[in-house]
């Protein structure tokens, strides 16, 4: 599809900083939900700046500048309404792909010896509060006695970290001329958000997973009772207006739950651990092998977004984080409603006393490194006829296939494949379990594209599990071969 030519960012120049190139900000448009909407992948926001991060300044709103081709004219509305820093980005854009919103390289970056920064948000457009009494909010929207106040205090301080965050969103969005007003036309809609707190009865059916159909239902339950406890018909009219119905509580908490970060924030002496709304660096998609990281930059309050050091990027790539390191699919799912066929750390339970020799099988597959930091060393020499085959999903069976190791009592071929084979049998009684297979799953994937985000990832989440059973199999066939040479 060709490109849009209507106005799709706003930019400014910022006459402030001294280089020679300019330092391009961007603000939100509301018109971006149309844009979501229609799934194609366009371009949402170019952002260029020189390299020269050491002139940062705060700076007064700038003027409007006149735009190139590719950059539109401005709209001052959002200096208007009072914000004096804004977010600044590097080198990437923020465009649709296959995991919705995600933010792609626009340029190559050579590796550089020390981490190079991409984006800073600063304090003030974040939403956050601490995760400890007494509650701290940066910024301080909260006017002193407002009654949802009353309703944060009222929360577990051990549990209820989102539905605190979820109160302050909802707030945030109501307030008159805060930035999330405009932010909130970036964030998916109820339709377009993969958290199964959205998922229907029959939804959560399709995951194949009962355990965790019931955690999630108790997580839907959890959010009705809030709404229900605290906007009761007789709550206040400033509070009952931010939530009117629960589904539009529980989009909020979904909100929280899929985008917040928990940081530790240094401001002076004060260091608290938060959970936090970053705007725009809630774009980043998640992966096992990120090349990016987030950052808490105390000396002016930035979050700040940065490339790891020594990493390659090319054009077009996209940057990504790591959401939640050493954990398996289902908390991915339950968290964040996705999960990965090749999640390292994913887990399958054997029942058997069948054992493979652990150092044979990792070295077949090149994998190197102490159990809990097992990596594949893709420097050694591929593994002939097979060259692609080691993803997460092989590091991950490393770690969970039982396995033995005794000093330096080598393995006996023999006894190595009886024991391979009947963990193969194990995995395919585990598949037959299943009421359907991986090629079931994804025929049903291809021939329905508008399945809602919550079906789709509850069907991608029971083939992904499938897919990892599989290669466990495949990658024990390879290693009842391998172990004769
Ligand atoms: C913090 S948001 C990232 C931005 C989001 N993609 C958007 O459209 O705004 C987290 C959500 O992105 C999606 N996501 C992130 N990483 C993903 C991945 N590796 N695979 C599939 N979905 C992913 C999931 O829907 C998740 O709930």
């Amino acid at each position: 599809m060709a490109s849009p030519s209507f106005p799709l960012t706003t930019l400014f120049s910022n006459h402030n900083l001294k280089s020679s190139k300019h330092v391009w900000t961007s603000i939100p448009q509301p018109n971006l939900r149309l844009l979501r909407r229609n799934g194609s992948r366009r371009k949402v926001a170019t952002l260029d700046t020189s390299s020269d991060l050491s002139s940062f300044q705060l700076f007064e709103p700038p003027k409007p500048e006149t735009s190139t081709s590719e950059m539109e004219p401005a709209d001052p509305d959002f200096y208007r309404i009072g914000y004096k820093r804004s977010v600044r980005a590097y080198g990437v854009e923020f465009m649709e792909g296959p995991n919705g919103f995600g933010v792609y390289a626009s340029r190559d970056v050579e590796p550089l010896r020390r981490a190079r920064v991409i984006m800073e948000i600063p304090i003030e457009l974040m939403v956050t509060i601490s995760q400890k009494i007494p509650w701290m909010f940066f910024p301080d929207i909260l006017p002193i006695g407002h009654p949802i106040f009353d309703i944060i205090n009222s929360t577990n301080p051990e549990t209820d970290w989102d539905l605190r965050l979820a109160c302050l969103l909802l707030f945030a969005l109501d307030l008159d001329g805060n930035f999330w007003q405009l932010y909130g036309d970036f964030l998916p809609n109820s339709a377009e958000c993969t958290s199964l707190l959205l998922a229907t009865k029959e939804d959560l059916l399709e995951l194949q997973d009962s355990k965790m159909a019931s955690i999630i239902e108790e997580n839907q339950r959890r959010a009705l009772e809030f709404w229900g406890k605290n906007w009761h018909s007789s709550v206040a009219l400033k509070v009952k207006r931010l939530a009117r119905d629960p589904e539009r509580f529980v989009w909020a908490l979904s909100i929280v739950q899929t985008r917040a970060f928990n940081l530790q924030m240094r401001m002076g002496a004060l260091v608290q651990d938060a959970n936090m709304l970053v705007p725009y660096a809630d774009m980043l998609n998640h992966s096992f092998q990120p090349n990016c990281f987030i950052h808490w930059r105390f000396k002016d309050r930035m979050l700040e977004v940065l490339i790891n050091a020594g990493q390659k990027i090319k054009k077009g790539d996209e940057m990504t984080i790591n959401y939640m390191s050493r954990q398996k699919n289902n908390l991915f799912m339950e968290k964040y409603g996705f999960s990965s066929p090749a999640n390292p750390w994913d887990v399958i339970h054997f029942s058997g006393n069948s054992k493979i020799h652990l150092d044979t099988f990792t070295s077949i597959f090149n994998i190197s490194g102490l159990p809990d930091e097992l990596y594949h060393n893709d420097s050694a020499l591929p593994l002939v006829g097979h060259e692609n085959f080691v993803d997460g999903a092989v590091i991950a069976a490393a770690r969970t296939l039982p396995t033995w190791s005794d000093g330096s009592t080598p393995p006996i071929p023999s006894i190595e494949r009886k024991s391979a084979k009947e963990l193969q049998e194990e995995c395919h009684q585990m598949l037959q379990e299943f009421p359907t297979t991986s090629d079931e799953d994804k025929k049903y994937l291809d021939s329905n594209p508008e399945t809602s985000r919550t079906l789709d990832a509850a069907i991608r989440y029971r083939m992904h599990r499938k897919l990892f059973i599989g290669k466990i199999i495949q990658a024990l066939e390879i290693y009842q071969d391998r172990i004769l040479f």
